[in-house]
């Protein structure tokens, strides 16, 4: 390791909804960070899978299609665009119903094995923010900073409903806590990288704090050392 560049990372981990993406990309400004979003690597493994007709328990042929998957981020004028195989799927990667095509391979231990080495590449100077579920106990055990973001399952699912609202989606509150307890459940019960804080992390139940009092105990904890 002698002479190697250190290169800091912070991991934020929680659940669906707790605002672990916003955070992160409040401290990627901040800092000037890169930005690993793993569920994104999910939600296009699992749509890619539908996609090409590969049910979400086949291991092997989704860890197949999870290491050559298809994408490329374009920057344009109405932002980042993901495609997926050429298609735009920018919108499509955020609905519940890719959310949880996601969770499904996400149980797969070849589906992670096949992405872990990408998530690691986003490990450049001068830092790194990534956003998951098992960042900090997985990818990133020896990160610097970790962070473990939760609020209770109503907030959440609250949250969730507000923002695929404005975003135009037809969905329903009832449905949305039902697919995200869901998938809560099946995130935290699998034998392989479930959800669960890292020992070293730092729990921060952000029930009834707003985005700004977050982003702030963050900064704290970056702040540290
Ligand atoms: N502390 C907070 N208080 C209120 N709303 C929040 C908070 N954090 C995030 N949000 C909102 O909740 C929604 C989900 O946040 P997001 O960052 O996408 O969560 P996650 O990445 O953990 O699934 C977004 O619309 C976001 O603006
Ligand atoms: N590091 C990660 C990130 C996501 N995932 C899976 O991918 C799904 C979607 O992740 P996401 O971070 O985009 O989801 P939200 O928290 O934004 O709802 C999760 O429900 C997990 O099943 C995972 O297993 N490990």
């Amino acid at each position: 390791m002698s002479g190697a560049i250190h290169i800091p990372v912070l991991t934020i981990d929680g659940p669906s909804g707790a605002g672990k993406g916003t955070i992160a990309r409040e401290v990627v400004l901040a800092k000037g960070w890169h930005f690993l979003d793993s569920g994104a690597l999910y939600r296009l493994t699992g749509l890619h899978c539908q996609r090409c007709g590969v049910d979400t328990q086949d291991a092997d042929l989704a860890a197949e299609l999870a290491a050559n998957l298809p994408v490329e981020f374009v920057v344009g004028a109405e932002g980042e665009r993901v495609l997926l195989a050429g298609d735009d799927v920018t919108a499509e990667i955020r609905t519940e119903t890719t959310g949880a095509l996601a969770s499904q391979v996400a149980a797969l231990q070849p589906v992670r094995e096949a992405l872990l080495q990408r998530q690691r590449d986003f490990r450049q100077p001068p830092g790194l923010v990534a956003d998951g579920r098992d960042m900090g106990t997985v990818v990133f055990p020896d990160a610097d900073f970790k962070v473990f973001l939760t609020a209770s399952a109503e907030e959440r699912a609250e949250r969730r409903y507000k923002q695929l609202k404005e975003q135009g989606a037809d969905v329903s509150l009832a449905v949305l806590t039902e697919e995200i307890a869901e998938r809560d459940r099946r995130d935290a019960s699998r034998s392989v990288s479930p959800l669960v804080p890292a020992a070293d992390a730092q729990v921060i139940d952000t029930t009834g704090i707003g985005v700004g009092a977050v982003f702030e105990r963050v900064m704290a904890v970056l702040a540290e050392r």
